[in-house]
């Protein structure tokens, strides 16, 4: 049963980032009292108290736990980053080291934003459920080998003295996105889109960052004793599986480029991305680059990836509030300055 978090105060780590800022919109209209914890300073609130700091350091942590009754660790470096030193430092070592500050400052909850890359290797994945799901043997990049270790931990941490749970959301998007819209307008404007990789038949989630932050907050409301959902992990989508290339469709066109029709091998555009990877690796020790072709971005973008929400609904309550129609219309009007800057010049 929920607990009542009238006034409860929370700590949300990695609150200034796109995920950390709608999830701390959300506790406040909640009525949670939030204090937020990030390396970096991006937005003010006068009801938000803000801590500055590296999650990595427990001196850095302990003052923004005092008093706190539910930590949100959302916390990462950007997914597409590929920097392994810097993801084991952060998501391993560090969400170790939340763990340790948590129980050392007497908080007794733990939310962490964990991923459904966790499970994901690049075979497909059809409405997979947690319990039939392994972690990747195989993990396509640092970053998920890196959620892999941090929900584990924190989900081993469980215990009647530290209740955690995993939130696992899939490709989530929506207004302030940093990834998913930015990097597919930068494409858009440098003629990168016209190609969709494979038979644009692949099914997948994308979730709104409306219902990852309800999903969030209903986990909060829902571990504690007893509870079902203790040491858990919950996949939360939209819950409305749709073809890669019809979101990506209607994201382009919605800001006013063109749609993808060109058809191109999937296993052809692997491969390429698998050479590149190499060379970057050869190179490394000279020079640090970054493809823009990834095994991990082909991979999502040719393969079905789409999970069952089920337990999230039975243990916390959850069905998505926002639908993918809703989503992307608010999207698209977020971000007028990502709109194609061709299409006034042809109207
Ligand atoms: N975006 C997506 O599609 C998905 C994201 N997730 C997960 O959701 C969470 C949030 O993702 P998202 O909002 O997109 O990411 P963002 O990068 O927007 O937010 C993460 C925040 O954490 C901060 N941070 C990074 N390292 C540290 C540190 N050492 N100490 C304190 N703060 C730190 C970042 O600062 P800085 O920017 O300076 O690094 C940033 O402000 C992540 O855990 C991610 O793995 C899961 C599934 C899908
Ligand atoms: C037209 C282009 C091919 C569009 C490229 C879009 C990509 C930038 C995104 C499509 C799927 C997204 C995605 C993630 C990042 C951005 C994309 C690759 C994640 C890897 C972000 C972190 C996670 O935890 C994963 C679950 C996401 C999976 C989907």
């Amino acid at each position: 049963m929920a607990a009542s978090v009238k006034n409860k105060k929370c700590l949300v780590i990695g609150g200034c980032g796109f995920l950390g800022r709608h999830l701390c919109e959300g506790l406040l209209e909640r009525g949670w009292t939030v204090n937020v914890f990030d390396i970096r300073s991006t937005f003010e609130d006068s009801r938000i108290k803000f801590f500055i700091g590296d999650l990595c350091k427990k001196e850095d942590l302990l003052p923004a736990l005092e008093g706190v009754y539910c930590v949100f660790h959302c916390a990462s470096p950007a997914p597409l980053s590929n920097n392994k030193a810097l993801f084991y430092k952060v998501n391993y070592e560090g969400t170790r080291n939340v763990i340790e500050a948590c129980k050392e400052a007497g908080v007794k909850r733990m939310v962490l934003t964990s991923s459904a890359s966790v499970v994901y290797e690049g075979k497909g994945i059809r409405n997979g459920r947690e319990e039939e799901l392994p972690y990747a043997a195989k993990p396509l990049d640092y970053y998920t080998e890196t959620k892999i270790l941090q929900e584990r931990t924190s989900l081993e941490a469980n215990s009647d003295d530290f209740y955690t749970v995993a939130i696992r959301p899939h490709g989530i998007f929506g207004p302030r996105d940093l990834q998913l819209v930015p990097i597919t307008v930068d494409m858009a404007r440098k003629g990168k889109t016209k190609f969709i990789i494979g038979d644009g038949k692949n099914v997948v989630d994308f979730t709104y960052v409306g219902n990852v932050v309800h999903g969030h907050i209903l986990a909060a409301e829902h571990i504690g004793p007893g509870s079902p959902a203790n040491g858990k992990a919950y996949h939360i989508t939209n819950d409305e599986p749709i073809f890669f290339w019809t979101f990506m469709t209607r994201l382009l066109t919605g800001l006013g480029y063109p749609a993808p029709r060109i058809h191109l091998p999937y296993s052809l555009l692997y491969v390429v991305a698998l050479f590149l990877q190499f060379v970057a690796w050869i190179v490394s020790p000279l020079v640090i680059f970054t493809p823009s072709l990834s095994p991990m971005k082909v991979a999502l973008a040719g393969t079905d990836h789409f999970y069952n929400c089920e337990n999230a609904k039975r243990d916390l309550g959850y069905s998505p509030v926002f639908t993918l129609d809703q989503a992307l219309k608010l999207t698209i009007e977020s971000y007028p300055e990502m709109r194609n800057p061709e299409e006034k010049k042809g109207s």
